[in-house]
């Protein structure tokens, strides 16, 4: 007898949406619908193998579905939350989103949601400066944590049944009240944003009066910005949303600059070294992604311009300093984007070698 198959709802077929799909997929009793209000990034989805069917009509989507999940930007989370309550969904189905705030998108869920349907909020820990279907993967998910946050008095059964579920993206599932995930997370996701965004802009002001600002730009620069070319409308979003946290963490922000102005004003070697030591100590102790139950991953993403002979060049590079790959991906290769190789090497130590090289070349490269 055919095992009956669990249908998934993707609402917002982008980046997040995209990647839950593909890790969804990896379950052949699995059927994926996406929605998305853009045709084309439902095209572009069915192009690449991300979901099974996709749809701009919301009932459409969602009637079959077992679990919805609403991956499209914040705002329109609470606009789809309002729709959804005038849609026949099935009897037992669940509810979640991916969005980056919590405390908003629950309590509302939490009022206009009927009965019979069970709302569990969520955020993966993981993504990317880069949006649109064409950036997700199976793995972006994969050993980071995923946060749920369901409301006091949800179903056990339900909660147990979507961390299940999302063992498919192979994250780490944690449970934390909303308002814990906002004050956390807008210490090390959302405000991060708004410094990288900052100093970018306050650079970006420099450099309008001399240009060696941006040449000189190098990898310190580099790395504590790439955040910075994240989607401006997302994170505007996210900051409007998590405002009283954004407020608090930005005030402790401005004490913790002034203590640094203080010592360099008072000329204090011992608490300027005291200052970075204890930062490193800090980050150098942040558990490592890769150090999950799952072996580690020694892939590495490279942005290839559109020009002829990058790949030819970038392997060239690798083989002449005798680094050895036993895989080689091209991801995406569209008119309209960039190409994205993707390359295994034969261990991390490897990886790491292949990583400098070629961001010393200026590729731009990124591991998931
Ligand atoms: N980007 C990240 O790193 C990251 C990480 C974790 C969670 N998130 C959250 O995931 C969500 C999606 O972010 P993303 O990075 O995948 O964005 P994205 O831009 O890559 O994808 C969003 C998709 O939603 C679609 N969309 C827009 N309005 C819609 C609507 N009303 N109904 C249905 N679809 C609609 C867009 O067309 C697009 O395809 C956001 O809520 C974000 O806060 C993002
Ligand atoms: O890696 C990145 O580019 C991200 O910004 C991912 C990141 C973050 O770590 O801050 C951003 C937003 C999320 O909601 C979760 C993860």
């Amino acid at each position: 007898m055919e095992m009956k198959k669990t249908t998934i709802a993707v609402i917002g077929v982008g980046l997040i949406g995209g990647s839950i799909a593909l890790s969804m997929r990896r379950d052949p009793n699995i059927r994926v619908v996406g929605y998305d209000v853009r045709q084309d990034c439902l095209d572009k989805a069915l192009t690449l193998g991300v979901i099974h069917a996709g749809t701009t009509d919301l009932q459409t989507a969602v009637r079959e579905a077992n679990v919805i999940f609403l991956a499209s930007p914040v705002e329109q989370i609470f606009a789809t939350l309002h729709l959804l309550t005038e849609l026949d969904l099935q009897e037992d189905v669940i509810v979640t989103d991916v969005g980056s705030t919590k405390s908003n998108i629950v309590a509302q869920a939490l009022e206009v949601i009927p009965e019979h349907v069970t709302f569990i909020g969520g955020h993966p820990m993981a993504g990317s400066h880069k949006s649109g279907v064409e950036a997700a993967s199976d793995r972006l998910m994969e050993n980071a944590y995923y946060v749920l946050t369901p409301a006091p008095g949800t179903s056990k059964e339900k909660i147990e049944r979507l961390t299940e579920m999302l063992s498919l993206t192979r994250a780490k599932v944690v449970h934390m009240d909303a308002n814990t995930h906002d004050q956390v997370v807008g210490a090390v996701s959302h405000f991060p944003h708004v410094l990288a965004s900052a100093l970018v802009n306050l650079v970006a002001g420099y450099d309008d009066e001399n240009a060696w600002h941006a040449r000189l730009a190098a990898g310190g620069f580099r790395d504590i910005t790439r955040i910075a070319s994240s989607n401006p409308r997302m994170w505007r979003d996210v900051l409007l949303q998590n405002r009283d946290h954004i407020l608090k963490i930005a005030n402790d922000w401005a004490s913790a600059l002034q203590n640094v102005v203080t010592l360099v004003e008072k000329g204090d070697p011992d608490g300027i070294e005291h200052f970075f030591k204890t930062a490193r100590d800090f980050r150098d102790g942040l558990p490592e992604r890769k150090a999950g139950a799952l072996p580690p991953l020694n892939d590495l993403y490279i942005d290839i311009p559109d020009h002829p002979g990058e790949i030819g060049r970038i392997t060239t590079l690798l083989g002449a300093r005798q680094i050895n790959i036993t895989n080689l991906q091209i991801r995406e290769t569209r008119e309209d984007i960039y190409g994205a190789l993707r390359i295994t090497f034969q261990s991390q130590e490897e990886l790491e070698k292949g990583e400098e090289l070629l961001r010393y070349f200026d590729y731009n490269v990124y591991k998931r």
